[in-house]
Formats: structure tokens, C-alpha cells, sequence
């Protein structure tokens, strides 16, 4: 079975760079610059990792400090992100939506254009070296003001569709609902920007309607929260809103207690459409192999209902529709070899 998965070809939806950082780079690029206790390798994947005692998605959040502390120059983020690309394609993922906050890599001094061309670059470089296709997802924070947030729809907008093919709002939910950011949802589908949101990750079930009426989004990331409220459920269905679901992410930062209240059978029975994706590979010490050897081994998930979840995310991706049906090809051929 594991040897199956491997071989599966797949997609990544919700994939955070920052998240997704090897750490034997982010060691090396901190000691380099000198910004490291002397501590050695081993002690310092433990540090970047989420440990089992992780009890919210606020401690969760803590853990990307170390990545955003090297992610301030082009050469670094052009480097992280063709690293996690040849990462994801020795897994076999055909395509990938990375997303990032370009304001988080501005610290230091780089521009909106130098932070977004320098993914790009890397995403380039990665598809000539090891063939896999990618799109970025241009990430506002919910802790930031609505200004913020316009600032990166209206700078985004000049590598939209080149590159760049949706927006969504990240960060930690309570406290902040997402009314908070709706001119510049609004202005982003005015745009024409693919719309995604984080809602009913541990937050409340109402910020997943709102996020669908509010903010216009087409994939909500997580959305656990609407097995609370049957209306949210048929809401999802109706509208065919797709949910990214992350399930060892769910777990660490206790958005469920225990993987058997996982809700997701319940939303693929509800034929509401389901993907599953990694959220953070480095965060969460994870990979697509190892969040669906978990869907099979603690909830009983066949080789069937894996690939129903891959047809999903294959519909879910922000390509156009030519580009997605290169993209189905490419999962087609790819399965004759299995
Ligand atoms: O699961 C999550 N829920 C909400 N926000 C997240 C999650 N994972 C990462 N980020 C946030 O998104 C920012 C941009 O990538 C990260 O810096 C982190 O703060
Ligand atoms: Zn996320």
C-alpha cells in the first residue's frame, strides 16, 4: 500500500512556503548568518517541528519565526521554494499551489515585486529541473488592517495569471472575523483573483459562511467547523465550495481531539467536495504520503476513496480550464504506469 501511494501521482493545495522550509536549509542560512545558538542539527528539527504537547494554532503559528528570519533576501526565497518543489516532485505531485505572505519576507528591505519574482523564479527553475507545475497563492493576514490586505491585491495584480492565481486570508481566526477583510476580498474578485480563505479551522462555523458570502471564496482551507451546522453543509454543497482539508495539522493544533472525530467521511459522504493537503511540510512533519497512510490506517479509507479525493483537487486547482485538462492528462498517463 505505501508503495502504492508513492507512486500515486497528486496535488498540493494548501501549502504554505514559509511552513515548508527543509530545515537543513533554514540551519544553514541562520548559522550562516550568524543567528544560531550553537545547537546542532537534530536539536534544531525538533525546535522548527511541532511538538506533541502543541495545544492551539496560536502555539502552532510560534513555529515560523525560524523560517521568517531567513526568508528576507531573493536568493534564499528562490531557494526554498525550488527546494520544496523538488521535494513535493520526488512524492510525485504534479501540481502545486504554494502560498505565502510577501509582506512577512519585507522585513529587511525587499520590495512586494522582489518578494512574489523571486517564487516565481524558483517555481520556474523547478519546473525545467524536475517537471512539476505550480501557482502561487498571494496570502493576507487576518491580524493586519484591510488596508494590508488591498495593498496586496492591488501589487499582486500585475502577476496574476502570471504566476500568481489566487489570494487567501491566513493567520489565527479568533479575534479576527473575516468581515474584517472584505473591501479587499471584494476588490479581489473584481480582479479576477481566485479566492481561498482559512475558515472553521479553529475557529467559529460562522466564518465559513461568511468567508463564502462575504469574501467570495470558491475553496475554503480547513472548514472543519461545518460539521457543526448541517446548514453550512448543504451551503457547501449547493454553492460546490471544495474544503482543504489538512488532517495532521488538524490534529497538532487540536482543531479535533482525536483523529476519529475527523469529520471528514461525513463531508464525502455529504458530497461535499474534499481535498487533502499538507498545510505546512516542515511545521507539521509532513507529507501527501503521510496524511493519506493516516486516512487509511485510522479511518479506514480505501485506494478508491483516495483517488475520489485526488479528482476533487484536480477540479479544485485555480487553473484555467485548458490547464486543467493538460493537468488531468498528465494524472492519467501517469496512473497507466502504476
Ligand atoms: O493552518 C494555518 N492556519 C492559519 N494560518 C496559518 C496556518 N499555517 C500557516 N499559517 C500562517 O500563514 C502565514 C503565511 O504563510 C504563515 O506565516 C503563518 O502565520
Ligand atoms: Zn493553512
Amino acid at each position: 500500500m505505501r508503495d502504492m501511494l508513492k507512486k500515486l501521482p497528486k496535488v498540493e493545495l494548501h501549502c504554505h512556503l514559509d511552513g515548508s522550509v527543509r530545515p537543513e536549509t533554514m540551519y544553514e542560512l541562520l548559522l550562516e548568518e550568524k543567528d544560531l545558538e550553537n545547537i546542532s542539527l537534530e536539536e534544531f528539527e525538533k525546535m522548527v517541528k511541532v511538538e506533541d504537547g502543541c495545544n492551539s494554532l496560536v502555539e502552532y503559528l510560534e513555529k515560523f519565526s525560524y523560517p521568517l528570519k531567513i526568508m528576507q533576501s531573493k536568493e534564499n526565497i528562490e531557494r526554498i521554494t525550488y527546494e520544496l518543489l523538488e521535494d513535493l516532485s520526488k512524492q510525485n505531485v504534479k501540481y502545486a499551489e504554494i502560498r505565502f505572505a510577501p509582506f512577512l519576507f519585507m522585513k529587511k528591505g525587499l520590495s512586494f515585486d522582489e518578494a512574489v519574482e523571486s517564487v516565481l523564479k524558483g517555481m520556474e527553475r523547478a519546473k525545467k529541473d524536475f517537471n512539476i507545475l505550480s501557482n502561487a497563492i498571494l496570502a493576507c493576514m487576518r491580524y493586519e488592517s484591510v488596508d494590508k490586505s488591498i495593498e496586496v491585491v492591488k501589487k499582486g495584480e500585475k502577476f496574476l495569471g502570471k504566476g500568481v492565481v489566487a489570494v487567501d486570508l491566513a493567520g489565527g481566526e479568533e479575534g479576527f472575523p473575516p468581515e474584517k477583510h472584505k473591501e479587499a476580498f471584494d476588490l479581489a474578485y473584481e480582479k479576477g483573483y481566485n479566492i481561498t480563505v482559512h475558515a472553521g479551522e479553529t475557529g467559529r462555523d460562522e466564518n465559513i459562511i461568511k468567508s463564502v458570502e462575504l469574501l467570495h471564496a470558491q475553496r475554503i482551507g480547513h472548514g472543519i467547523a461545518a460539521i457543526k451546522n448541517p446548514n453550512i453543509m448543504k451551503l457547501l454543497k449547493e454553492k460546490d465550495i471544495f474544503l482543504e482539508m489538512c488532517p495532521i495539522s488538524n490534529l497538532q493544533t487540536k482543531a479535533v481531539n482525536s483523529i476519529d472525530e475527523y469529520p471528514i467521511r461525513e463531508f464525502l459522504n455529504n458530497d461535499i467536495l474534499v481535498t487533502v493537503n499538507t498545510d505546512n511540510t516542515t511545521v507539521s512533519n509532513t507529507s501527501l504520503d503521510k496524511e493519506y497512510s493516516l486516512l487509511i490506517e485510522e479511518l479506514g479509507f480505501s485506494i478508491e476513496d483516495i483517488m475520489k479525493i485526488m479528482e476533487n483537487s484536480v477540479k479544485a486547482t485555480f487553473l484555467p480550464e485548458e490547464e486543467k485538462n493538460h493537468l488531468k492528462r498528465i494524472i492519467e498517463d501517469s496512473l497507466k504506469n502504476i
